[in-house]
């Protein structure tokens, strides 16, 4: 991992590399290349026999373009490792770019591939100074290691839209893991719409992919995928695919049907899917957003509680200096409680079942 007892190794310059060469280095794995080596002039270009090109426009985020014109092209963003110890989707979008660049797999889109917190992967910490996902928004202006990478990652993200063309579906799928268990393992954010209508057909993509349970955000957020469906009116995501483990100890053969539907998307026009009405999901509206104001703030509940754990109406599931918060209703779940966030920051959600 280019990493030593915890500690980074300073990375090394790809400027006066040939191209063959920084070629070679990509192919024997995009992770490690990304980890290990920097450029102070991003933008080299690689077209391969199979027609796709390739283009390395910062540390960890590539796009692929392909030759097709037709009207079923699309734009999609894969990201992964906005936190840097959620290893499983960093191993899977290193999977797919190692087969992009190998030429296992062809695309039929425009791909772009963010790997986002690289500064956190090797020390598989969430983040170094501040939460990645809170800074998703054209108003933030922190210069932290996070605040400049949201910066370049939105610029990027804003240039990969605007090219696309108008008629493209926009799609973005920002690939988490959860810090606790989940009863319900696979899940997905849809984020706050504005009134506009759900995609079923985006819900029975992610059904195919085994995220059968969807929270229905009811509010504006800086999360990533937020920004995307806001500013670029992409369908787009918060994937969470089951709980944080140490790189190489994901159990992959959880993520098959995921990275078989994935792989669908991007090699075919079309992914074949069921109707909406066929897909068995667990749809939920969030209910009470709590963030946390206090230091004292605390969670009334144990550590080893899952994410989809329910609570009577009524019962306490959080207090701090002024405030307890209760469940509304009986069967209300809480989902990603972390009495740990920054004062200001969100501690935990509380959904409630709905029929979409
Ligand atoms: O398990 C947890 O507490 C956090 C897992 C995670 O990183 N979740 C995302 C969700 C983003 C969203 O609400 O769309 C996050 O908290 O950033
Ligand atoms: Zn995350």
């Amino acid at each position: 991992m280019g990493v030593v007892n915890g500690m980074q190794l300073a990375k090394k310059s790809y400027e006066n590399y040939s191209h063959e060469n920084l070629l070679s280095v990509i192919q024997s794995d995009f992770l490690q290349f990304s980890l290990q080596y920097t450029s102070e002039n991003h933008g080299a270009e690689f077209t391969f026999d199979n027609g796709i090109s390739m283009c390395l426009l910062a540390d960890g985020i590539v796009a692929f373009n392909h030759n097709n014109k037709s009207p079923t092209s699309k734009s999609i963003v894969l990201s992964c490792g906005i936190h840097g110890n959620e290893t499983a989707p960093i191993e899977i979008c290193n999977q797919l770019v190692n087969d992009l660049v190998n030429q296992k797999i062809k695309t039929d889109h425009r791909v772009l591939f963010i790997f986002g917190n690289l500064d956190s992967m090797p020390s598989a910490q969430r983040f170094i100074e501040e939460n990645l996902n809170r800074l998703f928004s054209k108003e933030q202006s922190s210069t932290s290691i996070e605040g400049l990478r949201a910066t370049k990652i939105m610029r990027i993200v804003d240039d990969f839209f605007s090219a696309a063309s108008e008629t493209a579906d926009r799609i973005h799928y920002d690939l988490h893991t959860a810090i606790r268990p989940s009863k319900n393992e696979k899940f997905a954010v849809y984020p706050f719409l504005h009134g506009k209508p759900y995609s079923k057909q985006q819900l029975a993509f992610l059904s195919a992919c085994d995220v059968n349970t969807i929270l229905l955000s009811q509010s504006p957020t800086t999360t990533f995928s937020y920004y995307s469906s806001l500013n670029h009116n992409a369908n787009a995501f918060t994937v969470e695919l089951g709980t944080v483990m140490p790189f190489g100890q994901n159990d992959m053969s959880k993520f098959t049907a995921f990275m078989a539907t994935l792989t669908e998307l991007l090699t075919k026009p079309d992914v074949n899917l069921p109707d909406f009405g066929q897909c068995n999901m667990d749809i939920f509206n969030v209910n009470q957003v709590i963030n946390k104001h206090h230091s004292d703030f605390a969670l009334h509940f144990d550590d080893n509680i899952a994410n989809f754990e329910t609570f009577s109406k009524g019962a306490l599931i959080a207090s701090e200096t002024g405030c307890e918060y209760r469940a509304q209703h009986d069967g209300e779940a809480i989902v990603f409680p972390n009495a740990n966030v920054a004062i200001g920051q969100r501690a935990l959600l509380t959904v409630i079942p709905y029929a979409l």
